[in-house]
């Protein structure tokens, strides 16, 4: 499974859903194992959407991965109540959290106090990660070993979307936002500078409604919120059914993989 390639993007193929969370599954339990084994922790950032479904579909039955060690943060959040339905955090309870023993400390949520306040609640994500990570003055950057993204039909992943000012952050680890197009408006984010510090980045994405975006996304060059994670370092893949690729044609794509 050629999953250590810095610089290139694998694209994964899989014939339906049911066989993409299979082969995620066994993605994400080999990243997990050689993170443990390498440093006593899996910091895993995950989204909201349609990816927690994917992902913990098979995950949640997997006795081989240590969840204790598990170290869980939410690349983008909504600013509601974490028993709202707008909530990734309760999709990701209810999808994975529920059936596996990450310890509770370990799931970074957005303080349910400051939700009314974005920017507050922002401040209060970069200090929590700021109490997982240590930064080097090399590295002024959180590093996951895994973010899992999803990418919505106009492009956006996490709550990066396309022509916002969030897209010129360099700085800051999480932000705000107030405008987001797609309700609920109030979120908080990561930004580019922590999902291209990482050391793996995965996209996920189903279904025949993903179909243009990522023909648009994987054959044609653009600056679209999707096209600029880009880890410095680390590496990139992209986990979609043949209902999503159906459309994708670019040769540098003709190597589609099946795990
Ligand atoms: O609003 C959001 O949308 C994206 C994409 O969601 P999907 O349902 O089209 O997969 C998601 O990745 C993000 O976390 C969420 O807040």
């Amino acid at each position: 499974m050629p999953i250590h390639t810095p610089g290139a993007t694998q694209i994964y193929t899989f014939p339906d859903t049911a066989a993409l969370s299979k082969g995620l599954d066994k993605y994400v339990a080999k990243l997990s194992q050689e993170a443990i084994k390498r440093h006593d922790k899996f910091t895993v950032a995950i989204s909201g959407g349609s990816l927690p479904k994917q992902l913990s579909a098979v995950l949640k039955d997997n006795q081989s991965v240590d969840f204790t060690k598990w170290i869980v943060y939410f690349a983008d959040e909504r600013c509601v109540p974490l028993d709202h339905e707008d909530s990734n955090y309760l999709l990701a309870k209810k999808e994975l959290f529920d059936y596996v023993n990450i310890p509770e400390e370990n799931i970074h949520t957005i303080n349910p106090d400051l939700i009314n306040d974005p920017d507050e609640a922002a401040e209060d994500y970069i200090s929590q990660l700021a109490g997982t990570f240590a930064t080097k003055d090399s590295v002024r950057f959180p590093v996951f070993d895994l973010i899992l993204l999803g990418v919505g039909p106009d492009g956006h992943t996490c709550s990066l979307f396309p022509d916002h000012e969030l897209l010129n952050e360099t700085a800051s680890w999480c932000a705000p936002i107030i405008d987001s197009p797609k309700p609920p408006p109030r979120r908080i984010t990561f930004t580019f500078p922590v999902l291209n510090h990482a050391h793996h980045v995965a996209f996920v994405a189903a279904g025949a409604g993903k179909q243009d975006m990522l023909h648009q996304l994987l054959d044609t060059p653009g600056q679209l919120p999707a096209q600029r994670v880009k880890p410095i370092t680390g590496t990139l893949s992209w986990f979609v059914d043949d209902a999503a690729a159906a459309k994708v044609t670019s040769t540098k794509h003709q190597g589609l993989e099946r795990l």
